[in-house]
């Protein structure tokens, strides 16, 4: 999975149903193939295929007694083969139907007891509500198969019933014979054998019909290699390998974009160009697209209209591997890895030795935090493994620093910034800001932040409205031409001067 969202060119593959219901398919199958070993349904088959040519002998001896027993027996036993393969192929088919409704009540039953959201779950007292929830899903999917299951059962019954009917009569009609001496003894056990085997040849099907059952499995695997052979024919490879020296020239050119599926645009137009080397704030109201702006340069999207250029090239089109290496985003939701605190630092430049992630960690000040851990630098930072230990929210947050202050010295040329201080107490957030700053000239950084007072610093700071940049220019700047930056930071100042009331919004804002 993480080779393939590493491959992707953009991120809105991973959100194509179609993708998500082949990787839960390819999973069960695989594990399903596993379990009956690899290739295990293939020598089944074969064989399966063996053993048909073998039953022409006991269809002679039946033949012997009455000559159309052999054929008819025979027939039977293949057509018992043909329509249990049928009905398994139509199961795994109804599976296939069904993936996306087994992906929410697998969602359900992580909910109920998984980790992830177990604080939310206890807190809120959603543990009854979310059973009778997924019991609900749960019912609603399975009686689809269930209904499946039932008429494969009625109809794998009837046929047992027919074979066993022939089965007993021919037994009965060549015990007849026998008795009345019309057929030697050593004989009727010989027919009774081999009408045996004949029905049991269509029944004994087992691992044979694993091929059949894999088939919707491979249908997925073909799609998903399908989707990679065309995603990689989108990438040239012409910049590979070279290092930026400085902070690139960044433009957003007439930008649009909205989520694939979403009903409406989050961007309408954005221009905007990122000098080599700033510090540019970006604020807006929730909601308003700063993020997403964000991902655009970082290449996770692709712009439904407009281009994102970097030195004149559209992003789509610069190798990858070194883009990702130029740009370092720390996003709001970050990733919390169930690893240790040194390497959950490290992913931002693997290559990093101890004393870089150290040197990078102590720049943020999470080294004094980390070196405080039960097992120091290796302590895995999360819970439910021995040592392990879950830290606060400013904590992470530090540790997500830390892995920009890294990749930084690692070679990154944009640092993106998303909320990185919302967490941190008051003295953290000072000194992690002249973090930020230092980072100016070598890297230009993307700083997202509801924090005013953290924004005013900044180089510049533009305003995301409407999805389009409508103000541009240095705090003062912004504050003088008294537009949507002077309201927002006017009320957050007002916020901190409890001795004055709520000012009047400017004229010029109204
Ligand atoms: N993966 C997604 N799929 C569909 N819609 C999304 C996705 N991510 C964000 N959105 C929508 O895009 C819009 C802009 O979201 P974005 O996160 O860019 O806003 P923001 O300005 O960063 O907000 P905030 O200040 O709350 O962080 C929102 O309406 C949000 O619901």
């Amino acid at each position: 999975m993480s080779v393939l969202v590493d491959a992707l060119p953009t991120l809105d593959r991973l959100e194509d149903p179609q993708l998500q219901d082949d990787l839960a398919q390819f999973r069960t199958g695989a594990i399903a193939w596993m379990n009956s070993g690899i290739g295990g349904g293939a020598l089944a088959q074969l064989g399966q295929a063996a053993y048909y040519p073998a039953l022409l002998l006991p269809a002679a001896v039946l033949s012997g007694i009455t000559w159309w027993w052999g054929p008819a027996l025979l027939l039977i036993s293949i057509g018992i083969r043909i329509g249990t393969e049928r009905e398994v192929i139509g199961f795994e088919r109804l599976q296939t139907a069904h993936r996306a409704a087994t992906r929410r009540t697998r969602a359900w039953g992580e909910l109920i007891a998984g980790r992830r959201d177990a604080k939310e779950v206890r807190v809120f007292a959603l543990g009854d509500w979310l059973l009778e929830r997924s019991d609900e899903a749960q019912a609603e999917r399975l009686a689809a198969f269930l209904a499946k299951r039932q008429a494969m059962v009625r109809t794998q019954a009837g046929r047992f019933a027919v074979c066993l009917a022939v089965v007993v009569a021919v037994e009965l009609t060549v015990a007849g014979a026998g008795l009345a001496g019309a057929v030697p003894l050593g004989r009727i056990a010989t027919v009774l054998g081999a009408a045996t085997a004949m029905i049991g040849a269509g029944f004994g099907l087992g691992s044979a019909l694993s091929i059949e059952a894999a088939l919707p499995m491979v249908g997925a695997l073909d799609r998903m290699r399908a989707r990679a052979a065309q995603d990689k024919g989108r990438r040239p490879a012409a910049l590979e390998g070279a290092a930026a020296a400085r902070p690139p020239r960044i433009r957003f050119h007439a930008v649009r974009f909205g989520y694939p599926g979403a009903p409406r645009e989050v961007l309408h137009g954005v221009d905007l160009e990122l000098v080599p080397g700033e510090v540019l704030a970006v604020v807006g109201v929730n909601g308003a697209g700063k993020t997403t702006l964000t991902k655009l340069l970082a290449g996770l999207y692709e712009p439904t209209g407009g281009r994102v250029t970097v030195e004149g090239t559209r992003v789509q089109e610069l190798p990858q591997t070194w883009w990702r290496r130029q740009v370092h985003a720390v996003f709001q939701d970050f990733a919390h890895l169930e690893m240790s605190a040194a390497d959950n630092i490290r992913i931002a430049a693997a290559e990093a030795g101890d004393a870089q992630v150290r040197r990078a960690a102590a720049l943020v000040g999470a080294d004094t935090l980390i070196d405080s851990l039960p097992h120091g630098w290796e302590t895995i930072l999360a819970r439910g493994y021995t040592g392990g230990v879950e830290l606060s929210g400013g904590q992470w947050q530090r540790i997500a620093l830390a892995r920009a202050a890294l990749a930084a010295e690692h070679g990154a040329r944009v640092l993106v910034l998303d909320e990185p201080t919302a967490n941190l107490d008051i003295r953290a957030e000072l000194a992690a800001y002249e973090q930020i700053v230092a980072a100016r000239g070598t890297a230009t950084v993307v700083l997202i932040s509801h924090r005013l007072s953290t924004v005013r610093k900044a180089d510049r700071i533009v305003v995301l409205d409407g999805g389009r940049i409508t103000e541009s220019g240095t705090h003062e700047h912004l504050l003088a031409a008294g537009g949507t930056y002077a309201e927002m930071f006017t009320l957050q100042a007002a916020q901190f001067d409890q001795t004055q009331p709520t000012p009047a919004v400017p004229e010029a804002t109204r």
